[in-house]
Parts: C-alpha cells; structure tokens; sequence
C-alpha cells in the first residue's frame, strides 16, 4: 500500500518528500508508522527493484479498501495524480524541473547492455595431458595452455600479466612446486615474494595438497613478504641493530615520536593530521627520497619535512626502527657489502614476485639486486594497480622489458571466476586508460544476470536498498557470506555500517580506522552539540578547545574558573583571559549561542555551529592543511545527513553513542565466518564473492574528489588509478554485480560517475593480445 499514518496524519508515498523516506523508513522501524485503517505499525519498504511500499503483516480486506480509497482521494488533482515517464513514476501535480526528476521519485534500476556477444571459449587445453599436468589434473586442478607454459617457464627472466581471476595464484604454486618435485631443485634456491602473509600462507597450503610434496621441502622455501623476507635477512647479519624489541611495530608508536618534534614546531597535537604525515614519509622513504632529497610543494608538505627529518634523528638516537627501515637497511646492507650480496645472489636463483604491478621503488631496486641468475618471474596485472599512496607503480611492470631485454611475456586471459557480462562491463571500462597492456579477458561462461545500476536518492536510501535486498536475498536462501559490499572510503561506509547494525544481518568489517562520530571534524561539531546539552561535559570541553584554536592550557583554566566562580565550562569560556581580544570577544559570546543552540534541531544546530559559533574557520584550516583525501568539510557535510534524520538533538547524540559503540564491539568482531563482507575496493583485492555490491557510483565518490582535482590541475594518473580501482571491484564478482548510483551524496545534486558512462558504451578499442602500452 501507498498510504498510512504518520505524525498525526495520513501520508502517500506518491507526494511524501523524498528527502524523508529514509526519516520515514527509521520510523516505521520502530512502529510510528501505522495503517491508516487499524492503526497497527506498518514497515516501509525501500528495495533496489521495487518501489517504495508499506508492508502491512496483518492487512485484511478492509485495511486494503480504506487504502485504495485513500489512495484514490489522494491522486484527485487538487492532490497531484502520477504518471510514469521514461521509467520514473511522476506525481502529476508537482511540477518537476529535468534535473529534479532523477532525485525525487523513485527510479528503475536498469541493467548495462552494452555486453558484446559471447563467445564459447576456443580450446585452450591442447590434447591428451601427460605427466605431472595431468597428475594435479586428476587432482581437480586444471591449467589452460598459457597458464602451463606459465608454471613451465622456469629460467630467464619472465613476466605473467595474469588478467583478473586468471588463474595467478594457481599458476604461482604450481610453478613453485614444478620446480621443487618436478625439477628437483634445492627449495633453499628458490624466493617467492607475496603481497601479503595470508596470500603467502595460502600458497603454502596449497603447495602442500599437491603430487610429491613433503612438509620438509616447503619450511625450507623462502616465501613471504617483501619486508619478512628483507628482515629475515637483516636480523641473520646485524642481530643486534634490527632485534624485535626495536621495531616501531604500531601506529601510535610512530605518531609519538612525530608528535613530540611537532611541539618543537609548535603544532597543535590535536588537530594535526599525523596519520596523515606518517603515510607521506612512508611515501617518500619507500620511492627512497631522504629529507635532503624532497622537495615539498606546500606549506602543509614542508611541516610534514620538518617531522620527518626530526622522526629519522630520534630513532636513531632511541636506535629504533620502523617497517620501512627494513627495506631501506637491506638496500644498505647490500650496498656496503657486495660480498653478502653476492652470497645471497649466488643462493636464490629463482626469484619470484606476485602482484608486481604494485611494487615500489625500494621494493624494484632490491629484486634488481638480488637477481643476478637472471631468472626472476613477476607475476601481476598492471589493470590492478591501486597504491599508488604506499608508493606503488605501475610503470615498474609497464616498463619491466627496459631492465630485461630478452623478456618473455606470457599473457593469461582466461577469466575462471566471473561471468562474460561481468568481465565485459569491467572491460569496457578499462580500456579507457591509457597506461596499460592492450589485452582483453575472456570469460569461461556468460549468464542471464546482466550487470545492475540501480538509483538510491542519497547514501543513506543506498544503505538501506542494499540491506533490503540481501535480507530478501538471504530468506530465498542465500547464505550471508555469498555477498560482498565495496566502497571507495571509509567514510563513504557510515549509513551502511549503520543499517547492518540495525539489521539482524551477519556482517564483518574490513576496514582501518575509527568510527565516523570520531573523526577529528566529527568530534568538534558533536563537542558543540554535547556542551549545548551538558556544560560541564569534560570531554567535549577538550575537542571545543582545539575547534576555536585555543591552546589547551586553556582547558585547565577554564575548570579552575568554574569551581572559583561556580559556574558552568561555557561560562567560564567566557571569562578566560590572557589571549587575543578578537578570541575574547569570540568567547564572550558564546554562552549566549549555546542558549540558542539548545533550542534547535540536530541539522539547523550544525549549520548555526558552522557559521554563527566558529567552526567553518576550523574547518577552512584544516582544509588548507595538504591533506587532499580526507577533508573535514566533507565529514560535517555528511553528518549533516545524519541529522536530518533526527529529530530532536538529544536522539541524535543518543544515536551517534550508540553507533559508535557497536562500531566498536564489530570491529573487533573479526572471526565472524558466515557474515555480509564490508570493505574497501583495497582490501577486496585478490578476493572473490557470488555477489557483489559497490556503492558511490558517483563523480566525487569513484573517482574520488581528490583525483578530479588533480584532474583538473592536469594530472590524469589519479584518475587512471581510480579507474583501476572501478575494474578491481567489478571483477571481484563471480555471479551478479550491483552498482548503486545516488542522485544525492553530502546533500548535493551530484552526476553518475564517468565510469558509469564508459561501462555502457562498448569498448571499440581494437584488441591485441600481444601487449605494448595503449599510448
Ligand atoms: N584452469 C582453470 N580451470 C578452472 N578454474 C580455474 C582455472 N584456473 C583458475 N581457476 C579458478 O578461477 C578462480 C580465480 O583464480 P585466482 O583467484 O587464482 O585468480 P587471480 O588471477 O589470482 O585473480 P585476481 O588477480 O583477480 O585476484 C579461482 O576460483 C580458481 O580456482
């Protein structure tokens, strides 16, 4: 049904703002929504593929006439008729400019068309199989004939572009193990460098099911990480200078050490970003740029110098170390002493390298080093190169025949895990980077299920279509962990992470960082709003502190005041001295706009913080603080979203304590194994999932709002990177695909991204399978 109870009044979904159906859906949670008959609670429904309905769990025959007639009343003229055009269903009466109609009412998902025909694949096993392939093939594992010349090239210098879900990690543990039991050679020559310890622990598993292999063999392969292996390495020649005890193991280890050389510079501990500052040193020890090396492009960039330069003299004072150091004193090891270098060299004769597309620059330089032999394999997929913030580039592999002329490529283009609708839409959308190998994957089989777009009106109708439609979905008899939910960022997650906690729906988060409510921004305007509702509230009065550029000393003295004067933390703001007039008058007013602010709703409460109490200076500053991916004007934007939702400020900090401790409790979760997976393209790499859902689909969402802008100054890699990032999510999906295209995101009208665009036109890029860039 259409209509029901709401507030005192009957409503229709035909004319009910659509601004506050997802206002209107939490209600109707919780049983403020009634049938307009029997008053008993009905749900709103928001689904991906239907339109929004009421669902009534004891409608009876007069329920369902009193809603007819009612609904029939309502469509009169006077109160607005609908009529559907080009799949949106309009109310007559309303009038509709062209730009409102995509956000307003609600939308058909549509399905990409643009998928090519398919083609059975060719035979891709040659004849009757013998030996040890047809060993591991009576094995149930089976190689097409690229990927067996892939596991059977063992010598001289060879690089695998694996195509997504081609087969990579089979062919590398075959290889490994055609090697050991096939070749008979020592495992001790052999280095295998994995992306991560999972993936290494994984290939040893695997190692282990196959034809002739013995635990013996595999504890004496060197596999593992860049950093395990280096370490390992270091630790057998300088134990004492790279013992365990010495490693900065934790972020909040290196955060210490950066924050005391930031009270030299007098930078306010509190509202510096020095997660921030940590990943660019990162950045710059790992392309092996030592502080006389960089050259920095903003003020925000030149603090960061000033730190690390500070970081690397304090650890070598406390003679400490951190993840990076171990590649970078390997280099050094290496350098200072040829002759261990060259044991190590005449040792590990076969070297290879998974997921090399997102090597780095110290990474390239010691497998350059250390294979002298010549008989180096990468294996990776330039298509699938996304950290370029750790240091990444792609441009090692695009560019790896340059260091080893006599190269042999070997290209796997078989696709083994989604379906040619899915491998097609992914293509489509690649093919428009220019810095990559020409090559297209073929996919094994295709499906009736084309690849869905489907058109929330903001993230929080988004959060709450994809819970729907999984909990649909599950109740048919899928399990939770067929399905997987991606997003581009962690804040991009917050309304999905809170209608999963909403929902009796298992779900894991895979995911770094603190919950949305305590973001750095997030803190200061909720501090507002909390010391609206209790003065004295000491945490608050911290993060209020920071937000109107005080020093915290002030913090001391404001509570000194308040017992001398007996008054509240507000009041005593009011009476600080020792500072600026203009942070005095500042301060002076403020109990007054904490009266005010008390009295109004949670979203007109944060637009009079913005720009009656201070904050949008806070919050220019630390826009202006270099850090381009994560922006403190986005976070008050979105919590904006949050409340609207609500309705008085004391349900809104409620809801915001509750979700930031069951934020909390699911992180911690991690074992849960049947259960929704929620992550981020990033961590999704190398992982695959019957169905998957990415969110954003946006301009400013994927591609992110930082690589437009780079975009705009005329830099493309970004938005080359974020391409990539598109084409890793998809191909994560073995049956369905479902990309969510808000018309609303932080409260603005915004475009479907250009990646939407690109994946429904046909790739007509001419196809090679030979390789060679697209420039
Ligand atoms: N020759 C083959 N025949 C049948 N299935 C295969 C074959 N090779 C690989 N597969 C299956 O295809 C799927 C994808 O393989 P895998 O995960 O190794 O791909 P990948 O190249 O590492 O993918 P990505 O780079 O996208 O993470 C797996 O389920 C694997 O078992």
């Amino acid at each position: 049904m259409n209509v029901a109870f709401y507030q005192g009044k009957i409503i229709s979904l035909f004319t009910y703002e659509r601004e506050l159906w997802q206002a209107l859906y939490l209600a109707s949670l919780n049983n403020k929504v009634t049938c307009i008959h029997c008053h008993t609670p009905v749900q709103l429904q928001l689904s991906i593929d239907e339109p929004p309905t009421f669902i009534h769990s004891q409608l009876t025959e007069q329920c369902l006439e009193a809603a007819i007639e009612m609904e029939k009343k309502l469509q009169q003229p006077e109160h607005g008729t609908t009529h559907v055009t080009n799949g949106f269903q309009l109310p007559k009466s309303r009038m509709i400019s062209h730009q409102q109609e995509n956000s307003h009412v609600w939308k058909k998902p549509e399905f990409v068309e643009a998928i090519p025909p398919f083609q059975a694949a060719q035979q891709t096993t040659s004849g009757n199989l013998s030996g040890y392939r047809k060993e591991l093939c009576e094995r149930g594992i089976q190689f097409d004939d690229s990927q067996w010349e892939a596991v059977t090239t063992t010598e001289g210098p060879v690089m695998i572009l694996a195509g997504a879900g081609s087969g990579k990690t089979r062919v590398l543990t075959a290889r490994a193990a055609y090697m050991l039991t096939e070749l008979h050679y020592s495992p001790k020559k052999l280095i295998m460098v994995t992306f991560t310890a999972k993936a290494a622990k994984e290939m040893k598993e695997r190692m282990a099911t196959y034809p002739n292999m013995n635990q013996t063999l595999l504890n004496q392969l060197m596999i593992g990480t860049f950093h395990r292996i280096f370490y390992k390495i270091l630790l057998h020649h300088e134990p004492k200078k790279w013992a365990s005890p010495l490693l900065l193991s934790m972020d909040w280890q290196r955060q210490a050490i950066l924050k005391s050389a930031g009270r030299e510079i007098d930078i306010d501990e509190k509202d510096f970003a020095y997660d921030q500052a940590l990943t660019q040193i990162s950045w710059w020890k790992n392309h092996m740029l030592t502080p006389d090396l960089v050259k920095t492009t903003n003020p925000w960039e030149e603090k960061v110098l000033y730190l690390y330069k500070r970081y690397e003299a304090i650890k070598s004072e406390n003679q400490s170390f951190d993840f990076d150091d171990m590649l970078l004193g390997a280099y050094d090891l290496f350098k200072k002493h040829p002759d261990v270098l060259s044991r190590y060299q005449r040792r590990f004769t076969y070297v290879s390298v998974d997921e090399f597309q997102d090597t780095n620059k110290i990474q390239y330089e010691l497998i350059a080093m250390l294979t002298k032999s010549n008989n180096l394999c990468i294996v990776g997929d330039d298509d699938q190169s996304i950290y370029a913030f750790r240091g990444s580039d792609p441009s090692f592999m695009l560019h790896f025949d340059r260091s080893y002329p006599h190269l042999k490529k070997v290209i796997l283009n078989q696709n083994y895990r989604s379906s040619h609708e899915i491998v097609s839409t992914a293509h489509n959308i690649i093919t428009s980077n220019r810095t990559r190998f020409q090559k297209q994957l073929i996919a094994q089989q295709h499906s009736e299920q084309l690849p869905l777009m489907f058109y929330p009106f903001n993230q929080e109708e988004e959060a709450t279509m994809i819970v729907q439609d999984i909990k649909q979905k599950i109740q048919k008899g899928h399990q939770p962990n067929d399905f997987a939910i991606l997003f581009r960022t962690n804040t991009a997650a917050r309304a999905l992470i809170e209608r999963f906690i909403q929902s009796s729906i298992p779900f894991q988060l895979e995911m770094d960082g603190e919950s949305f409510y305590k973001r750095r921004t997030v803190r200061k305007v909720l501090a507002y709003l909390r010391l609206a509702f209790d003065e004295n509230d000491p945490k608050a009065l911290t993060d209020l502190v920071g937000a109107l550029f005080l020093k915290q000393e002030v913090i001391q003295e404001v509570k000194s005041l308040s017992i001398m004067e007996d008054c509240s933390f507000i009041d005593a703001l009011a009476k600080v001295n020792g500072i600026q007039p203009f942070q005095q008058r500042k301060l002076r007013s403020l109990p007054a706009k904490f009266n005010e602010l008390h009295k109004l709703q949670p979203y007109e409460a944060i637009v009079f913080i913005e720009r009656e109490m201070g904050l949008a200076d806070y919050v220019k500053k630390q826009g202006n603080e270099g850090n381009k991916m994560d922006r403190g004007s986005d976070d008050v934007k979105d919590l904006k979203e949050v409340a609207k939702q609500h309705e008085s400020l004391e349900a809104f900090l409620q809801y915001v304590d509750h979700m930031t401790a069951k934020f909390e409790e699911f992180r911690l979760q991690r074992s849960a194994t049947n259960a929704v997976q929620l992550l981020t393209i990033h961590r999704s790499k190398g992982l695959e999932f019957k169905h998957v859902y990415l969110i954003e689909a946006v301009e400013g969402g994927i591609p992110h709002d930082y690589a437009l802008e780079a975009l705009r100054e005329g830099d493309k890699k970004p938005l080359e990177e974020e391409r990539r990032l598109m084409y890793v999510a998809i191909t994560r999906a073995i049956d369905t695909i479902s990309i969510s295209i808000p018309s609303k995101r932080r409260g603005k009208q915004v475009q479907r991204s250009r990646f939407v665009r690109e994946m429904n036109q046909l790739s007509t890029r001419k196809l090679t399978h030979k390789g060679g860039t697209n420039t």
